[in-house]
């Protein structure tokens, strides 16, 4: 979820009180205030009208010549969020914990120059729109080649991004297509096994990948080994590893669109290697059941397609770039999210698209030095 739309009202100001020259309170603001630990989906959960109210000032009275002002109220948005009005032009943006935005301004109390009568407060339709780090976030452990194959499909070396909002620097590279055309893709540094539990860089990283619309999940055919201390692991159970992590972390994140990239198939000289990896993780919720149960995720995540390629050597790379561009294209007119699948699953459909694959393969051999 990267947007949420909301009503603000400041409270309406109290009524003077002329005979004595009183002076009606002044009607509470609506304030959004960012802090790291809210996200949209909760602010939707706890207020699913999604009003936001601020109380009214009190009306000056025989006693009370001042009316005092009514409560704030404020509402707690996440770092990272832009507010824009009902036109969608930009009220500001909120990049700090405790930074503040008015939303909507209460009414002034009655007094002398408004005939001693309350105003109402301001009503406005805010947009709260998370920032996107980039359309495509790079998930991968450790040596899979990520830099690599963001320096491959972007044309200058990648920049490392200063987001404000964020504490990492993730290395923006942006893909750019015939047609001028743009696409950005971002490299999290730090995700590690462990990371679910923190390890490394941990939640900083898993954090920002829910602002991208796409992952990008880069796997070293030749598999992993995060150091001597811990076993080495197949591409196959990196799959499944990566998988895990980010579901210990965020199961939601299973459920945004992904494609699964098999790299360094420069060193797989027949090409069996990368095929036996492909009809594996095709068949993941059978492989599975061959692994440490410490691997496994529960669910397991659909990849829209599975490309094999080498980032150094620049095999299959702008099949990539048109494959992302075509994916991105296609969720942002349907606003589809895939729904992953269970690794419970008892039918034997085939979750993983092939058919990229079947005519790399036919086409490899020529491709291949
Ligand atoms: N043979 C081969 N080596 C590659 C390929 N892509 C990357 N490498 C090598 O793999 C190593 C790691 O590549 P990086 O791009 O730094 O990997 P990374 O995933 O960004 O690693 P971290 O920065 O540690 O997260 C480097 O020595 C690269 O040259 C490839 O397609 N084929």
């Amino acid at each position: 979820m990267d947007q949420l739309r909301i009503y603000a009202k400041g409270g309406a100001g109290g009524q003077g009180f002329e005979r004595i020259g009183g002076v009606g309170g002044k009607g509470g603001n609506v304030i959004a205030r960012a802090k790291t630990s809210v996200t949209l989906e909760q602010i939707k959960g706890k207020y699913p009208q999604k009003r936001f109210i601020a109380e009214n000032g009190r009306d000056s009275r025989k006693l009370v010549i001042l009316g005092s002002s009514g409560e704030d109220m404020i509402l707690e948005v996440p770092v990272g969020v832009v507010i824009e009005n009902e036109r969608g032009a930009a009220i500001g943006d909120l990049n700090e914990e405790d930074q503040e935005i008015l939303l909507a301004r209460g009414g002034q109390g009655g007094n002398p120059d408004n005939h001693f009568i309350g105003q109402k407060g301001e009503g406005n339709v805010i947009s709260l729109n998370l920032k996107l780090i980039a359309d495509i976030g790079l998930v991968g452990f450790p040596n899979a080649g990520k830099s690599t194959l963001l320096s491959a499909v972007s044309r200058s070396r990648p920049k490392i991004a200063n987001y404000p909002f964020t504490t990492i620097q993730p290395q923006i590279g942006t893909m750019f297509y015939e047609d001028l055309r743009q696409i950005t893709m971002a490299d999290l540094p730090g995700l590690i096994e462990g990371a679910h539990i923190n390890i490394g860089m941990g939640h900083k990283f898993l954090k920002h990948l829910e602002r991208t619309k796409l992952l990008l999940m880069v796997v070293d055919i030749n598999g992993f080994q995060l150091s001597h201390n811990y076993q080495p692991r197949s591409a196959v159970e990196t799959v499944a590893l990566l998988n895990k992590e980010l579901e210990l972390y965020k199961r939601e994140l299973l459920d945004k669109p992904a494609v699964l990239v098999l790299n360094k198939i420069d060193g797989d000289n027949d090409g069996s290697q990368t095929a036996e990896i492909l009809d594996r993780v095709n068949g993941l919720h059978e492989t599975v059941n061959e692994m440490d149960e410490e691997l496994v995720p529960q669910k397991l995540m659909k990849f829209d397609d599975i490309i094999a390629v080498s980032a150094k050597n620049k095999i299959n790379i702008d099949k990539l770039k048109d494959r992302l561009r075509d994916l991105l294209d296609v969720y942002a007119s349907t606003d589809n999210t895939n729904t992953g699948t269970d690794v419970a699953l008892t039918d034997s459909s085939d979750i993983y698209s092939r058919s990229d694959w079947k005519k790399f393969s036919e086409r490899r051999d020529t491709k291949l030095v």
